[in-house]
């Protein structure tokens, strides 16, 4: 099955009674979904720019960072109809029959398209999950026959999306600087002018038995930050602290920002990029999209000078597009950043 093209994979889910093999992870790794709630700070991102005012914003953003590796962010500039919206063009692609969405499919080296993951080993589980992968920025990046037509609007919504996560995620890369006391402009510059957004539209069918699987494996996302829009309903993404799993909690309009792997190198540790994975459950379907802000692949990322002294020494080397690495070490259950630690 190694290197096979994913899309045959993606139809086997949904159509049986009874969970295929290559799905079942074994005992040990497998997920249970009454776990606690995790308490993520809810962080205003209009007042974290509204300075000389955004001081108590900014030392929450920081706290909750520190102590999760992901925020709640509210009144982002979306209206709750628009995020109603995507969703919605979201949900209406992924019941489109399955011929149609075939049409989109990711080619054999490629990543981009509508699929499931690349086979890479015999011995990989496969996730419950079935996604389409669309880069967003660089606008001439864009590959045009991998956004769908159907429905008509999807297009015109999330081109509109992407304009809006790219103010979101300067915003927020801005106020993780101010928030370590730094020059708003350090991580944005050290990322690059040619930074990449990517969309992940991922969407885990209902599964006949959760227990067994997952919809996505334990991993860190490899961006610098990843800006999640859950299902507004639908729960199953849990987070790791210490040895502990713990729900994520659903706020309908707000986004969930993540720290990813290149921010957690430019930070110097300060801030940790979590690791998460998806639960799937009997009834509902759920879907949801994340976007990853990524660093210029050309420009060297390692920590800022400013945050090395002393008593914080350099615990990174520098590296560059980690994210080449991401597909093989997550079917490894193992992380791009390892090779970037001191
Ligand atoms: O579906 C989710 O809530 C999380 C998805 C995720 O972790 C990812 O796409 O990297
Ligand atoms: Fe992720």
């Amino acid at each position: 099955m190694a290197g096979t093209n994913p899309s045959g994979s993606v139809q086997e889910m949904g159509s049986k009674a009874e969970v295929p093999e290559g799905y079942i992870h074994k005992e040990r790794d497998r997920g249970a979904p009454d776990a606690p709630l995790m308490q993520a700070s809810v962080i205003d991102i209009a007042l974290l720019s509204a300075s000389p005012n955004s001081g108590p914003e900014l030392e929450k953003l920081r706290h909750g960072l520190q102590t999760w590796g992901c925020i709640l962010g509210i009144n982002h500039g979306m209206s709750p109809e628009f995020l109603e919206d995507v969703r919605h063009v979201i949900k209406q692609f992924f019941a489109r029959p399955m011929e149609e969405k075939l049409k989109y499919s990711m080619e054999e080296a490629e990543i981009e398209g509508y699929g499931n993951d690349k086979v890479l080993s015999d011995t990989q589980i496969l996730d419950w999950n079935h996604r389409l992968f669309l880069t967003l920025y660089p606008e001439e990046s864009r590959r045009v026959k991998h956004w769908p037509s159907n429905p008509h609007r999807f297009r015109e919504v999330i081109d509109e999306y992407s304009a809006n996560m790219r103010v979101v995620c300067e915003e927020i890369l801005k106020a993780m600087g101010r928030s370590l006391d730094l020059d708003e402009n350090s991580f944005v510059e050290q990322f690059g002018e040619r930074f990449e957004l990517a969309a992940r539209f991922n969407f885990y069918p209902p599964c006949p038995n959760p227990d067994l699987v997952l919809g996505a494996k334990p991993h860190a996302d490899v961006s610098a930050i990843t800006v999640l829009l859950q299902d507004e309903q639908v729960e199953g993404l849990q987070f790791l602290k210490g040895d502990e799993w713990f729900n994520a909690p659903i706020l309908p309009d707000a986004l969930l920002v993540l720290v990813g792997d290149q921010v957690e190198i430019a930070s110097n540790g300060i801030f940790k990029s979590p690791v998460h994975r998806v639960l799937t459950n009997l009834k509902s379907e759920r879907t949801s999209l994340a976007v990853f802000y990524v660093p210029d692949p050309k420009k060297e990322i390692g920590p800022l000078e400013t945050l090395i002294d002393e008593t914080q020494p350099r615990s990174y080397k520098p590296v560059k597009n980690l994210v080449d690495l991401y597909f093989e070490y997550y079917q490894r259950g193992r992380r791009p950043i390892e090779t970037a630690k001191i």
